[in-house]
């Protein structure tokens, strides 16, 4: 194995791709939209191209206008259960939310998706930013974004050590002795805390990972702040190298006042290609889908970005950068800026602010060769932006194959990307030590 600093590539998988009309693209599947083995196949081809993970969004709502595209979810873990079934190395990172699940019963579906995958679960740990879920959770309103914080916090105290509560070596399994386990090394937690009132222990054995993958996407003060203390992987959308590099830069730094060093967190910010053997040829497909997309539902997404309802104004036309109000953020503070930047940046028509939208909320969207993405890529990577990158394909799976069949082989062509995995589970790909019980005391590095 090549000892070059290798890049992580996770392949981000939002149903019917991430362009928000794939689904209406020639090249699509939309009717595998809820085909199990849509998704098992996408991630025999990810494990087949030596990926480090496939990744799944999740919210407890609702949160988009279904009417007009395909954003509906199913719930992750049950999905990445199904997925573990067919699959041996690939890592299966799942979203879940401290706001709108209990500690416990997480605890239970991450040890159970750990287990049954041999060492592969993540946990991408969100708060929640759709407003809308509190309606299904009998709140009368959605918690302030400090309060969630706050409770998040004490939820990955809690969670952790429900994780750590069994000793690794407290299963015994003797039918010799008639000993199952050794119940000096079981430990309750009797957790009473403003959040949380949780006496443990968890009711399985420690997970062969020691605790799941923590995966966060914090991008506030708050966010990035949790993001330095528990993350070991990180996702952010960044539309320039430079915001990837100072974001890079905060966290990193972040980091070390926890003690924590760089290489124990991994930063992955998005990015969705499409590929052409020429740029015009990428351009031209670039072109295709945004001829496809629905302005009723590109300008629902931009409201919720922007808090502004541009409906009934000529497309074609600037954006009345004069009703944007930046001193009341609305929605996900760090999509807001994002966008406010791109509208002070390069003075976009309606129409190319929601097309540049459309291809993945935000993210980083290329066209080009595969040789232009493997440059940009090794740039990002090699000048301190990333450590690698959510792969987000327009449309699936052919968007996939044609990043896993032209670029791939270009980056391990230049040693940045593995030829082989030398590991089973997603913290050995990551290259991330397998966290000891807090209950018993070395950390136990990798092998
Ligand atoms: C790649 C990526 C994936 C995300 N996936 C989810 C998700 O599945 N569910 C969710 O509620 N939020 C998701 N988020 C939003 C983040 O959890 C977070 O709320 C957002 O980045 C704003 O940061 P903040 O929480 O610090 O305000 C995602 C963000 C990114 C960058």
């Amino acid at each position: 194995m090549s000892n070059q600093r290798q890049l992580v590539l996770n392949l981000f998988i939002y149903p019917g791709g991430h362009h928000e009309a794939a689904w209406r693209y020639k090249g699509s599947e939309p009717d595998r939209i809820l085909d199990i083995t849509h998704y098992q196949e996408l991630a025999q081809r990810a494990e087949a191209s030596k990926f480090d993970a496939i990744f799944f969004a999740d919210g407890p709502a609702l949160a988009d206008n279904v009417r007009y595209a395909q954003r509906f979810r199913f719930e992750p873990i049950t999905w990445l259960a199904a997925i573990a079934a067919v699959t041996k190395r690939i890592g299966l990172i799942a979203t879940a939310s401290t706001t709108y699940t209990e500690p416990y019963n997480l605890a239970r579906l991450f040890a159970s998706l750990d287990h049954l995958s041999r060492g592969r679960a993540g946990w991408n740990i969100v708060t929640t930013s759709a407003p809308q879920a509190a309606q299904n959770f009998g709140l009368p309103e959605h918690p302030p974004h400090h309060e969630r914080y706050e409770r998040a916090r004490e939820y990955l105290d809690v969670i952790s050590r429900l994780w750590d509560s069994w000793e690794d070596d407290a299963l015994v399994n003797d039918p010799a002795s008639g000993i199952f386990a050794d119940t000096s090394k079981i430990h309750a937690l009797d957790h009473v805390g403003k959040h949380f009132r949780v006496r443990g222990p968890l009711n399985i054995s420690r997970v062969p990972q020691g605790r799941p993958v923590y995966v966060q996407a914090g991008a506030s003060d708050d966010g990035r702040a949790f993001a330095a203390r528990y993350a070991e992987a990180i996702f952010t959308a960044h539309q320039t190298l430079d915001s990837a590099k100072a974001f890079y830069a905060d966290i990193k730094r972040q980091a070390r006042t926890f003690d924590r060093g760089p290489d124990e967190i991994k930063i992955l910010p998005g990015i969705s290609p499409f590929i052409g053997s020429t740029q015009a040829e990428a351009d031209r497909l670039q072109d295709e889908f945004n001829e496809l997309i629905q302005p009723e539902y590109s300008l629902a997404q931009l409201r919720q970005m922007i808090g502004v309802d541009l409906t009934g104004y000529d497309l074609d036309g600037p954006v009345p950068r004069h009703l944007i109000d930046t001193a009341s953020v609305r929605g996900v503070a760090s999509r807001f800026k994002l966008v406010v930047d791109i509208v002070d940046r390069e003075k976009p028509t309606i129409r190319q602010l929601v097309q540049r939208l459309a291809g993945a909320r935000g993210h980083w969207v290329i066209a080009g060769t595969p040789e232009k993405i493997a440059d940009n890529i090794q740039t990002w990577f090699e000048s301190g932006a990333a450590d690698g990158f959510n792969v987000m394909p327009p449309w699936l799976p052919g968007g996939f194959d044609v990043f896993a069949e032209q670029v791939v082989p270009i980056l391990r062509k230049r040693g940045l990307f593995r030829e082989d995995y030398t590991g089973t589970t997603l913290r050995e790909h990551y290259g991330l030590a397998r966290p000891a019980s807090i209950y018993s005391n070395a950390v136990k590095a990798i092998a």
